[in-house]
């Protein structure tokens, strides 16, 4: 490839990163251009993606392309070089807030239909369900993943410490998880020894044979699991866990990843919900089931439905809603001063980011009184759960974690070609009747993996391809080679799915030099308790981990070492040889659109995008051998840890330097930087008077972008914005944006 073809995707995403890239990727672009390198932009916003599921209900002008399966197929090539920010993973309820904003644009796209009545209506829900939950990243993510805090970030932390909330050890917070019936206690797990293609049935009580799935096909040496969650045991543990915390005065919390495990979570949320609210749903059972009440997405759904009802109606619902939280602990709040619980929408509040916010608080949430409090944190699953037993327990008896001080917890995790839980949506049910729930060969008609279940209960298959954990292997070796770190893969041997996972663990290390490297195997709860003994010992351990740990460990020791997950390098090596930058490690922030949309203030922290940008470049630069890229690269980083060394990161509160003001200090030390280094001569020519013009109007740029703060600004929608709106709010100073210009062609 010639240096002049060199190509950046740069993924237009939602809500704080999509507003942050209108003010920052003008500054990128101005200066990759000077290394003949186009950074292009692929729309895989919610909207985007819904546009392009509907193009027969569009005139030629609204037609939009398929973007994310165009960007999918391009991550199978070896040129390919992704920055991909966070996505929203939206709920039913956000895609039908996204929708009427779009209606409302005069985009005649169809109204979602939440009880499909004809084959046209389901056609339609089907099209829609494909742009709801976790879309995006299964179809991307074609490799394994590095995350971690560079050390210039470290380093930033250990000297700038974020607060973190004291523990007390006479907390009374906890986690609660299923102890039978759930996903973990029936898993069933094969390695197998042959491709095969096979199908998901049921075959019920009654003697009928339900396809479920009709075909999927298997590689050789791929690893598939056959796991259910007992609708019965989830019932009654959700009545155990709502009494004990009603009877012991502690509030309660529900933490799952309805985003993500789009299919299993909502129904597992669901059930919550209604056996807190019980007397009210026994009582209007009827009216709730002719409204299509479906509390799956959340309580939200459910006032929105009654609102056709007659005043005196909706009061009497009310009322009975009300009467429930006399016999019911007190639940934790999303936001108290709205009056927003923890039952409100599902996606609220999401694990791998709530429980570590929680963790951070001292224990505690927030109380319906806008008070901390400590809480019983409920996660059914019992899978994963246990890491955040153990790390309360520890922070009980150790304390809060010290920035200052703490070791780094980088992690390598197995994600590729949609492995285990997150890539099991399309093979989840929620089985209708009692039965055997079978995976059988297509060709032998041999069962290769039998559940009994009961209706209501939630049975999936996962998958994990025998290349992802090779690949998996090879990965954290490399890193363990390169930062000297020992690794931990987290893994138990009394889980079926990891003892196969350990298995072919031990044979991929034996295809590597691994002298001299501190290499472990541990289950979950030991590795947690190993890793946090040299935490505090300020020693650095990797967690090599399954797909769902990665996600869960990326945001939580983040938190705890950096304040933000938004501060990690989050790298995709493709397996096919691209590479994908993701950035951060965390959400798409809606309150921060909140805060920008009423004050005018952004508080976005793009530095996981400049970490990412640096290291695309240093990729494109070895792998097209184009210098200048290398010296992009080298210099952002530069301009990166000076950022970090002035403090110039965006502020929390409206009025001081936000997103904007930090892109403009980017601009203003990557300028400076590239001015004065002297390995390219032509470069230093080419950034000389941006430099000396960002320089000199230092002063004035910062009082123009801080000058616009604390007015409400219009940007003409939420999930899709008006572009020439959102360009001036996010671009308001009228002297760096002439500035940029003056880079030189
Ligand atoms: N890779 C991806 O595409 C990911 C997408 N998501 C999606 O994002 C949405 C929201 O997820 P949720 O988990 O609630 O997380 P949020 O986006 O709400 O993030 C949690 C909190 O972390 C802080 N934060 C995160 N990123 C930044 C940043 N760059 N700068 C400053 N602060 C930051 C903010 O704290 P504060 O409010 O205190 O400023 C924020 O409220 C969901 O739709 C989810 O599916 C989530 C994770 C990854
Ligand atoms: O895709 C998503 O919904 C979120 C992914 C996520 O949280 C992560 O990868 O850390
Ligand atoms: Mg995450």
């Amino acid at each position: 490839m010639s240096a002049e073809k060199s190509k950046i995707i740069y993924t237009l995403t939602d809500e704080a990163p999509r507003l942050a890239t209108y003010s920052l990727l003008p500054i990128v672009q101005s200066f990759t251009a000077a290394a003949g390198i186009d950074v292009v932009t692929s729309d895989i916003s919610v909207a985007a993606r819904v546009l392009a599921e509907f193009p027969e209900f569009l005139s030629d002008e609204q037609k939009v392309p398929a973007t994310l399966a165009e960007l999918g197929r391009l991550t199978l090539l070896p040129d390919t070089n992704i920055i991909k920010l966070p996505n929203i993973s939206a709920s039913v309820g956000q895609l039908q807030a996204c929708i009427k904003e779009l209606q409302g644009k005069g985009y005649a796209i169809p109204d979602f239909p939440e009880d499909p009545k004809n084959d046209e209506e389901k056609s339609i829900r089907a099209r829609y369900s494909k742009c709801t939950g976790s879309a995006v990243n299964p179809v991307l993510r074609e490799g394994n993943s590095d995350r971690r805090a560079p050390k210039a970030v470290k380093e930033y932390a250990r000297k700038n410490p974020h607060s973190m909330a004291e523990w007390s050890q006479a907390s009374r917070s906890h986690v609660s998880h299923m102890h039978h019936g759930d996903f973990y206690h029936g898993e069933k797990s094969i390695t197998l020894n042959k491709a095969r293609d096979v199908k998901m049935e049921l075959i019920t009580k009654s003697g009928k044979t339900v396809i479920l799935k009709p075909k999927v096909s298997l590689l050789d040496r791929e690893v598939i699991d056959s796991m259910f969650m007992s609708k019965k045991a989830l019932v009654e543990f959700y009545e155990k866990e709502i009494e004990d915390a009603h009877k012991t005065g502690v509030m309660f919390s529900l933490h799952v990843k309805a985003t993500m495990m789009k299919v299993s979570h909502p129904i597992v949320f669901g059930h919550c919900v209604k056996i807190f609210y019980k007397d009210a749903f026994e009582k209007h059972a009827k009216l709730f089931d002719e409204l299509g009440v479906n509390v799956n997405n959340g309580m939200a759904n459910l006032y929105d439905k009654i609102t056709s009802l007659p005043q005196s109606k909706q009061d009497e619902i009310k009322r009975d809603l009300h009467a429930c939280h006399e016999h019911r602990p007190e639940l934790a709040m999303v936001d108290s001063a709205k009056g927003i619980t923890n039952f409100h929408s599902p996606n609220d509040v999401i694990v791998d980011a709530s429980m570590p916010a929680m963790i951070r608080s001292g224990g505690k949430m927030w109380g319906a009184d806008g008070r901390l409090k400590d809480v019983k944190a409920v996660m059914p699953e019992s899978t994963f759960a246990r890491i955040y037993q153990e790390i309360i327990n520890f922070c009980k008896w150790h304390g809060a974690f010290d920035p200052k001080t703490m070791g780094t917890v980088p992690n390598v995790g197995l994600m590729a070609q949609q492995a285990e839980e997150y890539g099991s949506h399309d093979k989840t049910f929620e089985i209708a009747e009692d039965g055997v729930a079978n995976i059988t060969d297509l060709a032998t008609g041999e069962v290769l993996l039998s559940q009994n279940v009961e209706a209501g209960d939630i049975w999936r298959m996962c998958q994990v391809k025998d290349a992802a954990i090779r690949d998996w292997v090879k990965l954290a070796v490399s890193r363990a080679r390169n930062s000297g770190m020992p690794v931990v893969f987290w893994l138990d041997a009394y889980r079926p799915h990891e003892a196969q996972l350990i298995t072919k663990v031990k044979m991929y290390l034996h295809e590597h030099d691994t002298t001299g490297l501190d290499i472990q195997i541990m289950s979950q709860v030991r590795a947690m308790r190993y890793t946090l003994e040299r935490v505090i010992r300020g020693e650095d351990t990797i967690s090599a981990t399954g797909n769902i740990l990665r996600d869960y460990l990326t945001d939580l020791f983040p938190i705890m070492e950096l304040g933000t997950s938004a501060k990690m390098l989050s790298i995709v090596p493709l397996m096919a040889g691209g590479g994908m930058y993701e950035t951060g490690a965390g959400g798409s922030a809606p309150k921060h659109v909140q805060q920008l949309v009423e004050e005018n203030h952004l508080r976005w922290d793009s530095l996981g995008e400049f970490l990412a940008l640096a290291v695309s470049l240093e990729d494109l630069g070895i792998k097209t051998g184009n210098d200048k890229a290398k010296l992009l690269a080298k210099t952002l980083d530069a301009a990166t840890g000076k950022l970090l060394d002035h403090n110039k990161g965006p502020s929390p509160k409206t009025g001081q330097l936000d997103n904007r003001g930090s892109h403009f200090y980017l601009a203003l030390y990557w300028a400076q930087a590239l001015a004065a280094q002297t390995e390219d001569a032509a470069l230093q020519t080419q950034f000389a008077p941006v430099a000396k013009a960002l320089t000199e109007n230092e002063e004035k740029i910062v009082a123009e972008l801080n000058a616009v703060q604390g007015h409400a600004v219009d940007i003409g929608g939420y999930y899709l914005p008006d572009v020439a709106k959102t360009d001036a709010v996010m671009r308001p100073s009228a002297t760096l944006n002439a500035a940029l210009k003056t880079v030189a062609a």
